[in-house]
């Protein structure tokens, strides 16, 4: 399929609801994908209402905060999402029983724990799922590399990404949130990332 993305991202870029319903409406495979971090339920809202069935893919790692699956399973009930969860191929109780805690960022085997929490699972969901377009809540004020991102880019794969909160403050999020009455979350942390504004490899590797 070709798209003519500098006038996609010129035309609609900065129209979340416009970008959804023109991504639904190239009628391919697709996915959205989240780790209920703060105001994820504006991203499943919008592509939802869009296309109720749509697969919402979450990695659990495993390491989420109570607070977390709380609000996962409240935003699925809330938006009747079909939530496919992909968890590693080992238990946190089996790594840590073995390997101890998480390893710190500057810790030689942090990359393998990304990889095994995170990358992997993330790969066997695109298998499985065999996605074309792929939905994600990405912000430009989340890293410099976000920063830089079109709303839609196509990765070496021909898989077509797409960002339709790319331009929203947390202003915007908060708004849409209090307009569709949806709940929000903002205690979450995430294993593989030691602080904020740090790309764990997802995006770099997709
Ligand atoms: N665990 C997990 N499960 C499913 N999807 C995930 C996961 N981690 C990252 N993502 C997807 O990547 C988007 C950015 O998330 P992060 O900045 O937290 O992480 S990352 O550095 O990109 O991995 C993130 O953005 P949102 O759409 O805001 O959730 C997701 O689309």
């Amino acid at each position: 399929m070709s798209i003519d993305l500098a006038r996609i991202n010129t035309e609609l870029g900065r129209n979340a609801e416009g970008l959804v319903d023109w991504a639904i409406g190239l009628g391919q495979p697709t996915i959205v994908t989240t780790n209920f971090r703060p105001f994820e339920a504006v991203i499943l809202h919008m592509v939802t209402r869009a296309k109720p069935d749509v697969p919402v893919v979450w990695m659990d790692n495993g390491y989420n905060t109570e607070a977390t699956y709380r609000f996962a399973d409240e935003v699925t009930k809330q938006l009747g999402l079909d939530l496919h969860i992909y968890l590693p191929r080992r238990s946190r109780a089996h790594r840590e029983a073995v390997e101890g805690p998480t390893p710190a960022l500057d810790d030689p085997r942090h990359a393998a724990f990304t990889e095994e929490v995170k990358l992997e699972p993330f790969a066997r969901a695109l298998r499985e799922t065999a996605p074309k377009v792929w939905f994600t809540a990405l912000r430009a004020t989340d890293t410099a590399v976000r920063a830089q991102m079109d709303p839609v880019s196509v990765n070496p794969d021909g898989l077509i990404k797409v960002a339709p909160l790319l331009h929203w403050s947390s202003k915007d999020l908060y708004a849409y949130c209090e307009a569709h009455g949806l709940p929000n979350n903002f205690d979450y942390v995430d294993p593989t990332k030691g602080e904020d504004n740090r790309e764990c490899g997802l995006h770099l590797a997709h």
